[in-house]
């Protein structure tokens, strides 16, 4: 008898292990490690990873697996490997770490069902639950909830033994298949018999077409279902199903793009990065290259340098910048070869595309962070562009950083790493700068031109002009220059941390959310307010419920504002608006992008969406408004982003034949941060940068981590990160510095407090030791989900 050790679905402290479990004759040699099976656990079924297979157990009383879902392994023995990897390195459960890696589609969805007992105890029932289980001996929980007047009637029973709970295993994937004919052979010379004339016309079109789906037959020959069952049932056609992708890319012309022959830089880039591939080193290589560099253009040829050897590439580009643009530019290059992975798709689409990736039907992915788990074998590159993007940084668990995996993977394949960006982490180029990473810099955009002009305007001297409206005269005088000449012009508005509040001007009352203690923000086309972060929606107010004064207005600058001023100021430039509201149907972002790009508009206004990797041949100016409302945020990168940022932006202006200009809008024209982006003066930005880090011992001098604590009462929240802090400041060596514990910057969520603490450090072979001798020790109060503690290591955000 075989055994599997099984690693099952529930994430709690006692099951992250693995249980034995007895693998029944029929499936001996059908059970491998990476596959999932449904197994009883408890009371219920479950769904399982099996992590290994061996041919004892110490267990005596060893249950058998229930069922097999898999034919090959949705894991493969390296992501088995990783994920040991990340649940030691990010503090998770295993179950979560697969989780991460796997699509939703394949992941369990548990439905509950009660059953009764057996035959006789309905006759025990009372009389409600009597009716509702004489016709039907098993229903569904969510179904019994709407049936019963209380369902404390339903429990009872439970309790007495009556009912039985059930679990269900259901999969959400579900494959898509499309009937097909074709024409059976050995009928082929009696086809002339066939005297209907609609059959004749099937036969045809089955002969000169071959296998055809009965939908485009029926379309085509514009005919009923009748004689095409006719056919089959005289068995001169054969009518099956097959399996078929759902492909979003399948009805889009793609041109095909060949190489074009790389400008110095750039093959001083590409070849210092073959002649690692050709060596089969593991070495990270961090390309530089300012906006217009031509760094994609090098990405794709190096893709094209490890498919000539056979071998599989991962590409992984931001949610935010994964645009229609980018994705033509790998399916130009490498057609059916690509698999594109981003939260756009469909479950269903996903899927599929991850399948084919399984199936090695494709030999590259362009995709966002969870891309990084593509289950290739035989892996030569792993790219991740615009590497300084916090969207690889996962904000829940398995709290991992694409990069950290990235390395993993490209050790464990002995392949190549690049990270690419105009503005690298100051950890990646520290690392650069120290020799451990390659460094390799593109300093000239191709097109030779020189960067784009950028004047910084100071909004407050504006204001001393008295000029009260949005844009400041230079940027006005040069949208309507652009518009005369029907050149195109995108503006960027900052929002991040920026938000339409409601204020009374007689009394300073701003509108906050009862649970979350941030202000509501004003939504124009409903009317209403609403918090960002728990979705509490109410009115806007006709007068201050503070003072009944109707001076009750919103405050700030969103996109639906600016789009009026456009509107007031130029009434005859053609507007797209793209943020939030205006993308939220799937596909939509594509269809203002290629409006934009076909001409049909002459302002693109939109917020971060934007900022990044689209190239516009006639967009000659970007402006920038609210430049520095990034830059107040509590976060020790305020500075980082607001650089990085607003260089991506003036990245996007004269990309090609003609100049670009950008006008950057600023209440603090002198910060630093803006200053060095003006000139996208990455190096000085950095020296400068570094030294605030190392004063203020922040990353890369030291590493973080953020331990953030969260209950309903505040006493508790209070308590536990006190006892938090002490047993680290105990625990952890003299050099690490411990701050907190304090409020966190968002106090309340869904009336939850929040506490804080953070831990500096250089070196602490204990930290992980220690963190998790806290977690077992609150485990029991942790698994309830009343307290909630959540260790982030080398977190991005500090809300
Ligand atoms: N060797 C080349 N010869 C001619 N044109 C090129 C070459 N390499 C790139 N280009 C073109 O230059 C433009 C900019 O290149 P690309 O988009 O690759 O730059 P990038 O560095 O990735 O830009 P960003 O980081 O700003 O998105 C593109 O239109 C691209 O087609
Ligand atoms: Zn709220
Ligand atoms: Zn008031």
């Amino acid at each position: 008898m075989n055994y599997a050790s099984v690693l099952v679905d529930v994430s709690v402290r006692q099951t992250d292990r693995a249980f034995d479990y007895a693998i029944p004759n029929r499936w001996e040699d059908a059970v491998q490690p990476g596959m999932r099976v449904i197994v009883p656990f408890g009371p219920r079924k479950v769904q399982g990873i099996v992590l290994a297979v061996k041919d004892h157990t110490s267990v005596s009383k060893v249950k058998e697996i229930g069922e097999v879902l898999d034919v090959i392994p949705v894991l493969t023995e390296e992501l088995l490997l990783l994920g040991t990897y990340l649940s030691e390195e990010t503090l998770c459960f295993l179950i979560t770490a697969y989780q991460a890696m796997l699509p939703t589609a394949i992941k369990a969805v548990y439905k509950k069902f009660v059953r009764l007992h057996s035959k006789e105890s309905i006759d025990y029932l009372p009389e409600e639950l009597q009716a509702i289980f004489t016709h039907l001996e098993r229903r569904e929980w969510s179904e019994l909830e709407e049936l019963v007047s209380k369902i404390t009637t339903v429990q009872r029973a439970i309790k007495e033994g009556l009912l039985e709970v059930d679990y269900e295993v259901k999969n959400k994937a579900n494959k898509k298949v499309e009937r097909v004919a074709t024409l059976l052979e050995v009928f082929d010379h009696e086809a002339n018999s066939i005297s209907s004339p609609q059959q004749r016309d099937i036969i045809e079109f089955l002969r000169l077409n071959g296998q055809t789906s009965i939908k485009e037959l029926k379309e085509r020959l514009g005919i009923t279902e009748s004689p095409i069952k006719t056919l089959q049932k005289n068995k001169v056609i054969n009518v099956h199903s097959i399996e078929v992708y759902r492909d979003p890319y399948v009805n889009k012309q793609i041109n095909r793009t060949s190489p074009l022959p790389l400008v110095d830089e750039q093959k001083n880039a590409y070849e210092k990065i073959a002649t690692s591939i050709s060596n089969n080193e593991h070495k990270v290589h961090l390309l530089h290259g300012v906006t217009g560099s031509g760094k994609t253009e090098v990405y794709l040829q190096t893709i094209q340098n490890v498919l000539n050897l056979n071998k599989e590439a991962i590409v992984l580009v931001p949610e935010i910048a994964l645009t229609p643009q980018i994705v033509e530019r790998f399916k130009g290059r490498f057609g059916n070869d690509v698999a594109v992975l981003h939260s756009g798709l469909s479950i269903g689409e996903k899927y599929d595309e991850w399948r084919k990736i399984q199936r090695k039907e494709v030999k590259v992915v362009v995709g966002a962070r969870s891309a990084i788990f593509a289950p290739f074998e035989n892996l030569g590159l792993i790219i991740i562009d615009e590497e300084h993007e916090t969207t690889y940084k996962q904000d829940e668990h398995p709290r991992y950083h694409a990069r950290d995996v990235a390395i993993w993977r490209g050790n464990y394949h002995s392949c190549s790493v690049v990270l690419g960006s105009a503005t690298p982490t100051l950890e990646s180029y520290a690392r650069a700068q120290k020799g451990v990473y390659e460094l390799e810099t593109m300093e000239k955009r191709v097109n030779q031109d020189a960067l784009p002009t950028v004047e910084v305007v100071d909004m407050r001297e504006e204001l001393h002009r008295g000029n009260r409206s949005m844009f400041s005269t230079a940027l006005h005088e040069k949208i309507e220059d652009r518009l005369q000449k029907k050149e195109q012009i995108i503006l960027f508005l900052n929002r991040r941390g920026y938000s339409s509040f409601v204020m009374c001007r007689d009394c300073g009352f701003v509108i906050q959310c009862p649970h979350c203690e941030v202000s509501l923000t004003y939504h124009k086309n409903t009317h209403r307010l609403k918090c960002h972060y728990c979705g509490y929606e109410e009115h806007m107010p006709k007068v201050c419920p503070s003072c009944q004064s109707d001076y009750i207005r919103f405050f700030g600058t969103g996109t639906q504002k600016v789009e009026e001023a456009i509107y007031q100021q130029f009434p005859e430039a053609r507007v797209i608006r793209m943020d939030n509201d205006t993308t939220s149907r799937k596909g939509s972002h594509e269809k203002m992008l290629k409006q934009f790009g076909n001409g049909e508009a002459d302002i693109l206004l939109g917020t971060q969406m934007i900022a990044k990797g689209l190239d516009f041949p006639k967009v000659t100016l970007v402006g920038v408004l609210a430049a520095d409302s990034s830059l107040h945020l509590p976060d020790f990168r305020a500075s980082e982003r607001t650089f990085s940022l607003l260089t991506q932006v003036s990245g996007r202006a004269g990309r090609h034949d003609l100049p670009g200009e950008v006008v950057v809008q600023t209440y603090t024209p002198e910060h630093y941060s803006i200053e060095l982006a003006k000139d996208q003066n990455y190096l000085d930005f950095y020296e400068q940068e570094m030294k605030i880090r190392r004063n203020f011992h922040y990353p890369p001098y030291y590493y973080l981590v953020l331990i953030s604590i969260s209950h309903q009462d505040l006493m508790k929240v209070v308590k536990v990160s006190e006892q938090i802090a002490i047993y680290l400041r105990e625990h952890l060596s003299n050099k690490s510095i411990i701050l907190g514990p304090v409020s966190s910057p968002i106090p309340k969520i869904k009336d939850k407090f929040r506490y804080q603490c953070v831990i500096k450090y250089k070196y602490e072979p204990a930290l992980h030791a220690v963190l998790t001798k806290i977690q077992q020790f609150y485990q029991e109060e942790t698994d309830k989900g009343q307290l909630q503690i959540t260790i982030d290591f080398q977190p991005t955000m500090f809300m």
